[in-house]
């Protein structure tokens, strides 16, 4: 099967993003894909201009691409946050009054998957305080997720890129969307499989797969090391997408991987163009 069972969406947060925002939507159709995905694109802002929101709206439309995932507001990322709903005070508050905007956002372009960052540890603060905020905060997500039929995506990324971020490993994340299910009954919250993240951390990825694929709501990929293109480093990734679909995995895939010095556009040699187009 390889990378041909799959369908594949492109992150337009990490790819593409030597183009202005609203040129990156036509750019990935240019290269052949029908579907993309965005970390929350207004970095200092939670709550943007309606003619904002609308500007990009219009610039995914007119591309012809469809928008399958979406991050809530997660403070300065790339950068040195992680998430804002489990910091107390300011970002918390920031991260509220981003749900509906986001949700509002998801609906009016018929996004159904979430992604809802947890948030560094704060020095000084109780663990036990952020993590009580982080399920008030994912609580209310996931209520809103739902509203709109979309699942809430909870990620684990890797330590050494993110020291100060608690879910650093495949069951952290998934003992907190077992938490959110508990806590709302709607059963929407889902695990955000991402493979170099898990890789970095040294996990068993094929184990990984096997216990966690059904509770699995979105995948994403980058080669490791150097967060490179599928064929850059040294993980399985085909076998690894099969392994996904036997156990049951049939969602979309993110490229969430850096191009490097060539431009994005030539950064999808190891996809033949007939498996970009999914919708
Ligand atoms: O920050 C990252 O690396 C992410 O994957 C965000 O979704």
């Amino acid at each position: 099967m390889g990378f041909a069972a799959q369908r594949f969406n492109v992150n337009l947060s990490i790819l593409f993003t030597e183009l202005p925002l609203l040129e990156r939507p036509a750019a990935a159709a240019a290269a052949g894909f029908g579907a993309v995905e965005l970390w929350w694109p207004w970095v200092g802002s939670p709550t943007p201009e309606r003619s904002e929101l609308d500007a990009l709206k219009k610039a995914i439309e007119a591309a012809g691409v469809r928008l399958t995932g979406l991050n809530f507001y997660a403070g300065q990322l790339p950068g040195p946050d992680r998430g804002a709903l489990s910091i107390p005070g300011e970002e918390s508050e920031r991260f509220r009054a981003n749900i509906d905007v986001a949700a509002g956002f998801a609906r009016s372009l018929g996004c159904t998957a979430l992604n809802a960052l947890y948030g560094n540890r704060v020095e000084g603060v109780d663990p036990a305080e952020q993590d009580a905020l982080a399920l008030e905060n994912l609580t209310l997500a996931a209520r809103a997720a739902d509203e709109i039929g979309a699942v809430l995506l909870i990620e684990a990324l890797n330590k050494p890129e993110s020291p100060r971020y608690p879910l650093v490993s495949a069951p952290a994340a998934v003992e907190v969307v077992d938490r959110v299910n508990e806590a709302t009954g709607l059963g929407n919250a889902r695990f955000l499989m991402d493979l170099y993240h898990l890789s970095m951390n040294g996990e068993d990825l094929p184990s990984v797969i096997e216990r966690y694929a059904s509770r699995t709501g979105h995948v994403q990929i980058a080669d490791n090391p150097g967060r490179g293109a599928p064929g850059t480093g040294s993980l399985p990734l085909a076998d690894l997408l099969d392994g996904l679909r036997k156990a049951g995995y049939d969602g979309w895939v993110g490229l969430e991987y850096r191009a490097g010095d060539r431009p994005s556009g030539s950064a999808f040699d190891w996809l033949p163009v007939e498996q970009r187009a999914a919708r």
